[in-house]
C-alpha cells in the first residue's frame, strides 16, 4: 500500500492539507509516531484528492451547456461585431462558470470548497520537495514497519538523491538482512521517466523494436501529464501564488484583472513543458524533450520498418523546427522507400494539436509582454522567431546564451587518441584490463606532482578544521562505524574559499585536475562520445583511533557505481538509488601515508577479488560504472587515506552544474564575507524548522552532497 495515498476514512472529505501537515509534524517532534504517520498520510492524500476534485470540476463544468463559451464568440464576425454583441455573452459565461465550479467545489470538498482548503505556497514547495516521506520514513522506522520506511525513504529519495542524511539511512536499509532493493519501488515519480530510461537504454542496444513500446509510452504519458499540470493552472493556488510573487493583487479595472488572470493561467500551462521535462531532484528540464522524444521515435520506426509510423513522427518533429534539415531529409527518405504517395499520411494528431495551442499561448503571451508589461519566459527553443516582438529579440537572444542547458554542448574537436593525451599530460598506463583482470578498466600514474597533492590534502584538511569550527563534527562514515569521512565538493570548496576559510589556490586546482581527469578518461574510454563531469567529490577516510582491532568491515563496501549489485544472482540493476547516469568512474589518489585502504575489483558476486589498487599521489583509476566493475576498498586502518572521486557522464542534462558555479564563483571579485550554506540536517522538529525558514533570507545556493 503506497504510504500517503490510501484513505483513512473513505469518503469523507478532505481537510485542509496544510492543517493536517502542522499537526503531523507536531505529532512527530513529540514522539507520537503512529498519529504522525496517520496525519502526514492523511495529509498527501487529502492534497491528491483535492487536485482531483479540481480538475474534474473544471473538466465537468467546461462541457457544460451555458457554461461554455457561445459558438457565436468562436465566429465573430469581422469588425462589424459590436462591443455589444460578445461582451455580455463572454461574462454571462464566466458567471456560470464560476457557478458550476463553485457548486462542484462544494460537492466535493465539503462546504467552503475551494477557499477552506487552499494550499500555501510554504506547504506546496515542501510538498515539491518531497519532505513528507522523509518524516514518514523515519516514523515508520520507529514503528518498525521497514518495508513501508523503505518506500517512503525511497520516495524522497528519488526526489533528493543528493540529500546526505538520506544516502546514509538507504545504506542502512539495504544492509538490513530481508529488505531487498527490488523493494524500493518508487511511488510518486511519474511513469513515462522509466519508460523513457527503458525505451533509450533498449535504443542504446540496438534493441529498436523492444524499445518502440517504451518510447511511445513515454510520450504518451508525459503528454498526459502536462494536461494534468496545465489543468491545475486554472486552480485557485496559481492565482494566489502570482500574486505571492509578484506582490501584487488585481490591479485596475474589470479588463485589466480579467487580463491580468488570464496571464497567469497562460504563464503557468507554458511553465507545464519544463515541470514535466524536470525529472525528480533535477533542477533542469531535460532540453527539448517533446521533439527530441519524437526524433528517437521516428528513427527506431525506420529502422524496425514501421515506415507509415516513421513518416508520421518525423512529420511531428517538422511541426516544432520547419527547417530541421536532418528531418526534412529523413522525410524524402521514408516517402521514397514508401513508394507510393499516402495521402491521409500527416503529423501526429496529438502532437498538431499541442503545437498549435502551444504557439496560440505564446502568440498572447508574447503580446502582453510588450504591451502589459507581462513577463514570460519562453520554456521552447523552438518558437519561431516571427512571434517574439522585434523588441524582445535581441534580450532573449542574450537570456538564451545564459542558459547552457537548452544548448547541445559544442562539438568537440576531433579526439586525439589517448596515447597522445597521455603524453602530453606526461602521464603513464601502469595497468591496463588485460592486466587488471577486467574490461574497462586502467590505472594510470603521474596526474598530479608531490607539490599538487600536497595542495588538495590541505585543502581537505582547512575544510575540515572550516567545518569544525561553525559546529560540524567529523562525521562517522555512512560505510563503517569505525572510520570518519569527510567530502568536500567543487562547489563548497570555492565557497569556503570565497569565505577565507581554505586558500583559493586549493580551490582552483580541484577544478583543474578534474578537467585533467575528464580528458583522460574521455580520451581513453570514449573517443567518439563526450564525457562530461556529473559529480566531483574531494573524500578522505581516516581510521578512529582505539577501534582497529580485529576489524572485520571494509571502508566501502563492494558496489557498483551505476546500478544496485545483487551479490546473489549477480545482476546489477541500473535503477534509483543507483545513480544512473554515471557511465565512468575515477579516483585519483593523493596519498599513501596509511595503513589497510586498497581498492580492489570484485567478480559480480561480490566476494572473488579480481585486481587490488594501491593508492598514491598522482595515481589514477578509472573504469566504468556498471556491473562489470564491482569494487570495494579495504579497512583503513591507520591514518587518513584522501582521493578526489570523479564521475562522468554522456547525458549533458547530468553535467555538474556546480563546477561551472564554483569556476564562475573562483572568477568572480571578492565581495564582503559570504555566508557558508550548511546542508539540510536531517527532519527536525516544526518549530526549529521555522526558525530556520525565518532565519534565512532568500535562498542559499544548495550544496550538493553525494557519494
Ligand atoms: O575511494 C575509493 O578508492 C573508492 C570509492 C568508491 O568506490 C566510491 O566512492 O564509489
Ligand atoms: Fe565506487
Amino acid at each position: 500500500e503506497p504510504p500517503g495515498l490510501a484513505p483513512l476514512s473513505p469518503g469523507a472529505p478532505p481537510q485542509a492539507p496544510d492543517l493536517l501537515y502542522a499537526d503531523g509534524l507536531r505529532a512527530y517532534a513529540a514522539g507520537a509516531w503512529a498519529p504522525a504517520v496517520a496525519l502526514l498520510r492523511e495529509a498527501l492524500r487529502s492534497r491528491v484528492a483535492l487536485g482531483r476534485a479540481r480538475r474534474d470540476c473544471q473538466e465537468r463544468c467546461a462541457a457544460e451547456p451555458g457554461a461554455a463559451l457561445p459558438a457565436l464568440l468562436a465566429a465573430a464576425p469581422g469588425p462589424g461585431a459590436a462591443r455589444g454583441a460578445w461582451e455580455p455573452l463572454l461574462l454571462r459565461a464566466a458567471l456560470r462558470r464560476a457557478e458550476c465550479l463553485t457548486q462542484c467545489a462544494a460537492r466535493r470538498l465539503g462546504p467552503g470548497g475551494a477557499a477552506r482548503l487552499r494550499v500555501g505556497s510554504t506547504l506546496r514547495d515542501a510538498f515539491r520537495r518531497r519532505e513528507p516521506y522523509n518524516y514518514l520514513q523515519r516514523a515508520y522506522y520507529q514503528l518498525k514497519k521497514l518495508d513501508l520506511a523503505v518506500a517512503a525513504a525511497h520516495t524522497f529519495f528519488v526526489a533528493n538523491p543528493t540529500h546526505l542524511q538520506m544516502q546514509e539511512d538507504m545504506a542502512k536499509y539495504r544492509r538490513m538482512p530481508g529488505v531487498r532493493p527490488q523493494s524500493f519501488r518508487d511511488l510518486e515519480t511519474p511513469s513515462y521517466w522509466a519508460a523513457y530510461d527503458t525505451g533509450l537504454e533498449l535504443l542504446g542496444r540496438q534493441e529498436a523494436g523492444l524499445a518502440l513500446p517504451r518510447l511511445e509510452e513515454a510520450l504518451q504519458e508525459s503528454l498526459a501529464q502536462m494536461e494534468s499540470c496545465r489543468a491545475g493552472c486554472e486552480g485557485p493556488e496559481e492565482q494566489q501564488r502570482e500574486e505571492e510573487e509578484e506582490g501584487t493583487g488585481s490591479q485596475g479595472g474589470l479588463y485589466e484583472a480579467i487580463a491580468g488572470h488570464w496571464i497567469r493561467v497562460l504563464q503557468c500551462r507554458q511553465r507545464c513543458v519544463g515541470d514535466t521535462a524536470t525529472r525528480p531532484g533535477r533542477s533542469f528540464p531535460v532540453p527539448d524533450f517533446l521533439p527530441s522524444q519524437l526524433r528517437r521515435l521516428h528513427e527506431a520506426h525506420a529502422q524496425v520498418g514501421n515506415l507509415s509510423q516513421a513518416v508520421e513522427n518525423v512529420q511531428s518533429v517538422l511541426l516544432f523546427y520547419p527547417e530541421d534539415e536532418a528531418a526534412k531529409k529523413a522525410l524524402d527518405q521514408y516517402q521514397a522507400q514508401l513508394g507510393e504517395p499516402r495521402p491521409g499520411l500527416g503529423p501526429r494528431e496529438d502532437i498538431q494539436r499541442f503545437v498549435l495551442r502551444s504557439l496560440g499561448e505564446k502568440k498572447q503571451l508574447y503580446y502582453a509582454m510588450e504591451h502589459l508589461g507581462a513577463s514570460f519566459k519562453d520554456p521552447d527553443p523552438w518558437t519561431p522567431a516571427a512571434f517574439i516582438p522585434e523588441a524582445l529579440r535581441q534580450k532573449l537572444r542574450e537570456d538564451q546564451e545564459k542558459r547552457p542547458w537548452d544548448h547541445e554542448p559544442p562539438q568537440p574537436k576531433p579526439l586525439t587518441h589517448w596515447k597522445d593525451v597521455l603524453l602530453l599530460e606526461g602521464v603513464t598506463l601502469t595497468q591496463d584490463a588485460r592486466q587488471l583482470n577486467g574490461s574497462e578498466r586502467a590505472v594510470l600514474d603521474g596526474l598530479l606532482t608531490p607539490a599538487e597533492c600536497g595542495v588538495l590534502l590541505q585543502l581537505a584538511k582547512d575544510a575540515a578544521e572550516a567545518g569544525a569550527r561553525s559546529g560540524y563534527r567529523g562525521r562517522r562514515s555512512p560505510h563503517t562505524p569505525h572510520e570518519r569521512f569527510e567530502g568536500l565538493t567543487v562547489l563548497k570548496a570555492a565557497q569556503l574559499a570565497r569565505a577565507g576559510a581554505v586558500g583559493s589556490q586549493g580551490a582552483q586546482l580541484l577544478l583543474e585536475v578534474s578537467e585533467r581527469v575528464r580528458t583522460l578518461t574521455q580520451a581513453y574510454f570514449s573517443p567518439e562520445r563526450p564525457l562530461h563531469l556529473s559529480f566531483t567529490h574531494l573524500v578522505c577516510r581516516s581510521a578512529i583511533e582505539g577501534e582497529q582491532a580485529q576489524r572485520m568491515d571494509l571502508s566501502h563496501p563492494v558496489h557498483a557505481d551505476n546500478c544496485v549489485l545483487d551479490p546473489d544472482t549477480g545482476e546489477c540493476w541500473r535503477e534509483p538509488p543507483a545513480y544512473t547516469y554515471r557511465d565512468y568512474s575515477g579516483l585519483l589518489y593523493l596519498n599513501d601515508d596509511f595503513q589497510g585502504g586498497d581498492l580492489f575489483f570484485t567478480e559480480p558476486n561480490a566476494l572473488t577479488v579480481t585486481a587490488q589498487v594501491r593508492p598514491r599521489c598522482g595515481r589514477l583509476v578509472a573504469f566504468s560504472s556498471g556491473g562489470e566493475n564491482p569494487h570495494g576498498v579495504w579497512a583503513v586502518t591507520r591514518g587518513r587515506r584522501c582521493a578526489l572521486a570523479l564521475w562522468h557522464t554522456w547525458a549533458p542534462e547530468h553535467r555538474e552544474q556546480e563546477w561551472t558555479e564554483a569556476k564562475e564563483l573562483l572568477q568572480v571579485p571578492e565581495e564582503e564575507g559570504e555566508e557558508m550554506p550548511s546542508r539540510d540536517p536531517a527532519p527536525e522538529p516544526p518549530s526549529r524548522r521555522l526558525q530556520r525558514a525565518q532565519d534565512k533570507a532568500g535562498k542559499p545556493p544548495r550544496v550538493r552532497e553525494e557519494l
